[in-house]
């Protein structure tokens, strides 16, 4: 049965869940957007609002185009509030466990034809796939960030996935105005598998002494022409997904060269897991981001 999407649940109102709201939104598509409580749904909310406002500021859309999109943005305190969805993107943190968990719950309040997919960045979509009550209908749709901005998406078909899941899906990645890169189910697909051994190979680079934050990033930027550094993007992204990213390919693939850096575990240790907290490899709570190492 073909689902022709119109309602769109998203849960999860991190930076990504917020993000993909948003750009649902913008495109014409009524949203539910999920959390586990009221002020993570609202601080979502206010994310949507200062990006949108950022848009109208640069005329990418208009003031009214703005106020349209955050009216069809609805706060969906329970999971019942998804069961109109005609396709629900979990976004919620980088942890199966936390992923099955609420695909446990949200399985049985969807409609049976509902299309359910994750923005995972790493996590086996085939795996996910078998924890739900619908592998057919179950999707990768890989969103980068920041959702606003950046064009790609990552399409993964899980191994029981079906054609008119996977049509769908790209057709409703085209509505949102993205362009997609088609991956095979294998760990972290493909940006990921590529982006984060560099990442990770920059904290190595810094854990070894061989340069600083602030000369780490600045060769990579003025070298390699890159819009971040490593170690910026690294707490753009969050080390905590960074961490369970490189466990995910170094599970996935047994090879040693995918180690995450000590440095790296102790930072998700002690709760600095950069821009979302404030600290990282950076301090943020300043006017400018000062190196914390
Ligand atoms: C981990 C995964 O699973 C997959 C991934 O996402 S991998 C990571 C992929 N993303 C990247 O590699 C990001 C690399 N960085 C960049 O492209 C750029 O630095 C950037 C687009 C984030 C910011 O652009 P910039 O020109 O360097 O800085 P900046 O001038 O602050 O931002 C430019 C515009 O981007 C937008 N922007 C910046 N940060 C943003 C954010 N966090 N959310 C939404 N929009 C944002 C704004 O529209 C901003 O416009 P303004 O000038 O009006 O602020
Ligand atoms: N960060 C990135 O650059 C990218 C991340 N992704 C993927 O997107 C997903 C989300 O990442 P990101 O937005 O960065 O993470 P964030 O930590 O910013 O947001 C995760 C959100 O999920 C919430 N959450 C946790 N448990 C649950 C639950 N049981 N039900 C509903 N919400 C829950 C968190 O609440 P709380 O904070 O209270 O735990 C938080 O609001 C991950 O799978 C990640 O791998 C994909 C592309 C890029």
């Amino acid at each position: 049965m073909v689902v022709e999407i119109k309602k769109i649940g998203v849960i999860g109102s991190g930076q990504m869940g917020s993000g993909i709201a948003h750009v649902c939104a913008v495109a014409g598509y009524d949203v539910a957007l999920s959390d586990i409580s009221m002020d993570r749904i609202e601080s979502g909310l206010a994310n949507i609002n200062g990006n949108l406002a950022r848009q109208v500021q640069k005329g990418q859309i208009s003031e009214e185009a703005r106020s349209q999109a955050l009216a069809r943005i609805s706060p969906a305190v329970d999971l019942d509030m998804l069961s109109e969805a005609d396709l629900v993107i979990e976004s919620a943190v980088e942890n199966e466990q936390v992923k099955r968990k609420i695909f446990s719950q949200l399985c049985p309040l969807l409609k049976p034809e509902a299309i359910l997919a994750t923005n995972t960045s790493s996590i086996s979509i085939t795996r996910l796939a078998a924890s739900t009550d619908r592998p057919e209908r179950f999707i990768g749709i890989h969103f980068m960030n920041p959702v606003p901005i950046m064009e790609l998406v990552e399409l993964v078909r899980g191994i029981a996935t079906e054609d008119e899941t996977f049509e769908a899906s790209k057709d409703f990645v085209a509505k949102i105005g993205k362009t997609i890169a088609v991956a095979e189910d294998f760990p972290a697909f493909m940006v990921n598998r590529i982006l984060l051994p560099m990442i990770n190979e920059a904290i190595y680079t810094l854990y070894e002494g061989v340069g600083s934050v602030e000369s780490i990033d600045t060769a990579m930027k003025l070298g390699a022409n890159h819009p971040m550094g490593p170690l910026q993007l690294a707490d753009f992204i969050g080390l905590d997904t960074c961490l369970s990213i490189m466990q995910v390919l170094y599970e996935g693939l047994a090879d040693s060269k995918y180690r995450p850096c000590p440095l790296l575990v102790k930072y998700v240790e002690a709760g600095w897991l950069g821009r979302k907290t404030q600290r990282g490899f950076y301090d943020y709570r300043g006017d400018t981001p000062v190196p914390t190492r």
